[in-house]
């Protein structure tokens, strides 16, 4: 919609073609983003085929368990002009891969870029202001993003740690988890801010590990995706932490929100890997333990308060990489 408004002729593929008649037909999406009206030369359509012919840049917004299938379906139309960025915060369910590497796997184009930031939907619809944050290691990926989405409420800032970015993005779901269910018990300030920093700190040492710049942390992927997502009752994530920290089941919360919350499936993913290579995580462990094995909240509570690791800045040193 930001960039119909700037003049660009912009195609929404999507699946459903009722979906598809509504928006052209009134300009709103009703399901999505009640309210919000959409710029009249935005067109919907069903047709993949001629939405990827027509565009030079394609962003890719589908749910990480479905984005390896629908890239399947674009990759035979893609050329080596065509420029792909993903807006997915999440991991492929399938194996241990981020989305920008599903892109990369596609041999017809390598102009790839990851958008992410503090970029709740309904506020961007909204008019808030808001800042994201295009990360690639090419120049003319990070300008025309930057060109494209730029307006009076919308700003995007650059970062050629992509591996950084988009680490962020998909951790600081666990982390809206953890937090919708601590706001759920009333825990106080104290708390929530001790959560929120340790979170950034694990975060950090998992995507450290996984050669991310530790800096990249300090920017909107980072503590400014993790501060909106881990306050705001308009996180999906946040919100599935809220209804099991008011006594729900996790898959009667999954359920009632009826839109993704990639957490779950982030914190199954991550859990392994940190396993495997030896990382210290306990808000993550100690949530997955709650989540899918059972264990009381005590568990998590205890995770953070008794953990072994004893520095409050560690992350960025090799020596607070490793467990002990
Ligand atoms: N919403 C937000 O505030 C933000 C979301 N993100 C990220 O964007 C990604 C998508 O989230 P979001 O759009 O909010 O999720 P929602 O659950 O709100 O919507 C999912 C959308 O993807 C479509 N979709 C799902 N599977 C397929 C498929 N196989 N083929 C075609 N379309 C499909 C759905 O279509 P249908 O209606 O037909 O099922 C629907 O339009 C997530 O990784 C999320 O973390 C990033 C920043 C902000
Ligand atoms: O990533 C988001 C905001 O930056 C959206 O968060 P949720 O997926 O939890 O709604």
């Amino acid at each position: 919609n930001i960039m119909a408004n700037n003049g660009y002729q912009v195609s929404q593929w999507m699946r459903n073609e009722q979906q598809v008649e509504e928006i052209n037909l009134t300009g709103l999406n009703s399901r999505y983003l009640p309210g919000a009206e959409l710029h009249h030369e935005l067109l919907a359509t069903s047709n993949l085929e001629q939405a990827i012919k027509d565009s030079d840049t394609i962003f890719v917004s589908i749910p990480s368990k479905s984005f390896e299938q629908v890239v399947e379906r674009i990759a035979p139309l893609l050329t080596a002009d065509k420029l792909l960025i993903s807006t997915t915060k999440g991991f492929n369910p399938n194996r241990f891969e981020l989305m920008s590497d599903i892109l990369r796997r596609n041999p017809a184009t390598q102009q790839i870029g990851v958008l992410s930031g503090p970029n709740l939907a309904k506020e961007i619809a909204a008019g808030q202001i808001t800042g994201s944050v295009i990360a690639s290691d090419d120049e003319k990926v990070r300008s025309r993003v930057i060109e494209l989405l730029k307006s009076k409420t919308f700003r995007v800032y650059e970062n050629v740690d992509s591996t950084g970015v988009e680490l962020a993005g998909a951790l600081k779901n666990i982390y809206a988890i953890v937090c919708g269910l601590a706001k759920a018990l009333k825990v106080g300030e104290n708390t929530m801010a001790m959560i929120m920093t340790r979170s950034l700190a694990e975060m950090s040492r998992f995507a450290v590990h996984f050669g991310a710049n530790p800096m990249t942390f300090l920017g909107l992927a980072g503590m400014g995706d993790l501060i909106a997502t881990c306050s705001s009752p308009l996180s999906r994530n946040y919100r599935v932490g809220f209804a099991i920290g008011s006594g729900q089941s996790l898959d009667s919360a999954v359920e009632e929100i009826g839109e993704v919350a990639e957490g779950v499936n982030t914190l199954r993913m991550v859990v392994e890997e940190a396993s495997k290579h030896q990382l210290y995580m306990p808000l993550a462990v100690g949530l997955s333990r709650l989540l899918f094995d059972g264990a009381k909240l005590d568990t998590l509570i205890g995770s953070m308060m008794t953990g072994e690791q004893k520095w409050d800045v560690e992350f960025a040193t090799e020596k607070g990489t490793k467990h002990g």
